[in-house]
């Protein structure tokens, strides 16, 4: 078998976190290389890559790196936590450092590496109406839609229902509608919750953008802020996704989690694939 062309051809990483699965290409001292084209034409899993996000590393602007995300039908996410796990691991263990800071839409976020785990700051919960965003001046606490959901923004808006049983959710039946419903003017992202005691959530979810996924960090910390504002759990909660388990910690300074990430296989997008974009 002969090699592919490797001239032209841009090289990605393909991780996961919890089976949020990423496309990162690495663009740290050249040009950016993200468009709603590569986004759509990259994340189609017949005839591109597959991926629930692509995130893109740039050059730090006052920080160590700068993180875009993109979901598969070509629109921006805000934040990505998982992805941005991954992608602090990968930095954190490429430098030795044991902290670092990543600039995205949202702001600031710092990696911090704890006991052999990398944790994200993902930063304080947005819970102003304007700010989530929400298409006019409701209680976010007390969304105005059946289920009584809870709307909060971690860069990125979610939209979290507490249910009895998480498992018996049909996603692909109540995710759409919810992250198309008007009150969300950017749409939004879903997620059921189901609170097994004060430290310790079910959660599931519905991406915007993308669909059912795994496990989702933004919407793991939109759970959290959630249920404590809610007064049914503490400020620190063992979370499990589909994928797995999650900590997270709402602190002073924001919104701390962590969790298992896997770099699963770096490869090259040849010259043709790019240039049929
Ligand atoms: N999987 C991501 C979130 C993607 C959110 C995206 N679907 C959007 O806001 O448009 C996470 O781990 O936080």
């Amino acid at each position: 078998m002969r090699d592919a062309p490797t001239q032209g051809a841009l090289p990605f990483m393909k991780m996961h976190g919890l089976g949020n699965d990423f496309v990162i290409i690495d663009s740290r001292g050249r040009k950016a290389v993200t468009s709603p084209a590569l986004a759509r034409a990259l994340g189609d899993r017949h005839r591109g890559v597959g991926f629930d996000q692509l995130a893109e590393i740039r050059d730090g602007e006052g920080s160590d790196i700068v993180l875009d995300f993109w979901n598969s039908d070509g629109s921006r996410a805000g934040a990505c936590g998982n992805a941005t796990r991954c992608v602090a691991a990968h930095v954190l263990a490429e430098t030795g450092a044991s902290e670092m800071t990543i600039r995205t839409t949202r702001g600031l976020l710092r990696g911090v590496v704890d006991g052999g785990q990398v944790w994200i700051n993902m930063g304080q919960p947005q819970r102003a109406w304007d700010e989530i965003p929400l298409a006019g001046d409701v209680d976010p606490l007390h969304l105005p839609l059946p289920g009584d959901p809870v709307g909060v923004g971690m860069g990125n808006p979610h939209c979290v229902f507490f249910v009895d049983d998480a498992g018996a959710v049909d996603l692909a039946k109540a995710g759409p509608a919810i992250e198309t419903d008007p009150l969300f003017p950017q749409a939004t992202n879903v997620e059921f919750a189901q609170v097994r005691g004060p430290g310790d959530i079910r959660m599931r979810v519905w991406e915007r953008g993308t669909g059912i996924t795994l496990a989702c960090g933004s919407g793991a910390c939109a759970t959290l802020v959630a249920a404590r504002l809610r007064g049914l759990t503490g400020p620190h909660v063992r979370m499990e996704l589909d994928g797995g388990w999650m900590e997270l910690d709402w602190r002073d300074d924001g919104v701390w989690m962590t969790g298992p990430t896997a770099h699963v296989f770096t490869a090259s997008l040849t010259p043709d694939f790019l240039g049929a974009l």
